[in-house]
């Protein structure tokens, strides 16, 4: 059977927070209040994006999202005209004079960075560089000039200033990654840049235990099982503290013992880590490996515990 427990409630959501994660996060809301955007960036699943709204939320100010994408253009960031209004008065009262007025304006949408911008909003913007270098160009003007310029519009005004309160946090994976651009350097300089790794499989097992309600040591055993897995990677990122954590959920709801011998549970693991670690493995048939090399990590489980 799998062990909750006794008294804790399964949280499904909320960011478990160890002494690293508060310190980290209480130094990164001294930087922003100084005035300096935060950028976390490392490998997928690592806790990021979590860590940017944990932060986001700790200075009481309204966050905006944004997900980096390679599509994302100034007309979503800025804003755009979204189609016509038209008013048409026709004045007819006295039979022989026959008036007409018309008046037709164009309508303007506030784009999200516009928004956050005007307002001295948090901006969270997530997955940065997976947008063209050229779209992020206006976060040179925004970071040094203080101002976010409106070119290319039809706005009158030439730019907008940024309110004293407005902040960015920005994520990102490293650049090895597949759909990610190279960051300008300018970027990158203007912005204190802390890197987010993958925890030791302790603090992974403190957080799938406080998000599930599993005993620690049961979780522990899930967490060193991914980061066995995750060892066999070369190259590609393999599974990440997600794949823990869908172990967890699921072991959880279905009440599957965590039991190398325990076929429901292998199976598990078999769905939930072999597709993944067939992607980053060096062999002639990578799915048979990998499940071989699960195969062989869940036996392990059961000699070490
Ligand atoms: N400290 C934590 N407490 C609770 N859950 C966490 C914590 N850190 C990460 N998670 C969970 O782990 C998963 C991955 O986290 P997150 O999405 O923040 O990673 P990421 O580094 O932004 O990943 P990606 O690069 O793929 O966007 C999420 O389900 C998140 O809720």
């Amino acid at each position: 059977m799998t062990v909750l427990k006794n008294s804790s409630k399964t949280k499904t959501d909320g960011l478990i927070q160890d002494e690293d994660t508060k310190q980290l996060l209480a130094r990164s809301l001294r930087y922003l209040k100084a005035g300096y955007p935060i950028h976390y960036t490392g490998p997928t699943g690592a806790g990021k994006t979590s860590l940017a709204l944990a932060l986001a939320k700790k200075r009481r100010r309204p966050v905006m999202l944004i997900h980096g994408h390679h599509e994302l253009d100034n007309k979503d960031l800025i804003g755009d005209f979204t189609g016509y209004t038209s008013k048409k008065i026709v004045d007819n009262y006295v039979r022989s004079v026959y008036k007409k007025d018309e008046t037709v304006h164009e309508t303007w949408r506030d784009g999200r960075l516009l928004e956050a911008v005007k307002h001295g909003y948090t901006l969270v913007y997530d997955e940065f560089t997976r947008s063209k270098p050229t779209t992020n160009n206006l976060f040179l003007s925004i970071l040094e000039e203080k101002i976010l310029p409106l070119y290319g519009l039809k706005k009158t005004e030439p730019f907008v200033p940024v309110h004293p309160d407005f902040r960015v946090i920005f994520t990102s994976n490293p650049e090895e990654y597949a759909g990610v651009f190279k960051t300008q350097d300018a970027l990158l300089d203007r912005v204190i840049s802390i890197i987010v790794d993958y925890k030791d499989q302790e603090h992974e097992a403190t957080i799938a235990a406080g998000k599930f309600g599993l005993e620690e040591s049961q979780a522990k055993k899930i967490t060193t099982l991914v980061s066995t897995v995750r060892e066999e990677c070369t190259g590609e990122s393999g599974p990440s503290l997600r794949a823990s954590l869908m172990i967890a959920k699921l072991v959880v709801e279905e009440g599957i013992a965590i039991d190398g011998e325990n076929e429901e549970f292998k199976q598990l693991c078999l769905d939930i880590l072999g597709h993944q670690l067939s992607r980053c493995i060096d062999a002639d048939q990578p799915m048979k490996a990998a499940e071989e090399r699960i195969e062989k990590a869940l036996k392990q489980m059961n000699v070490s515990h």
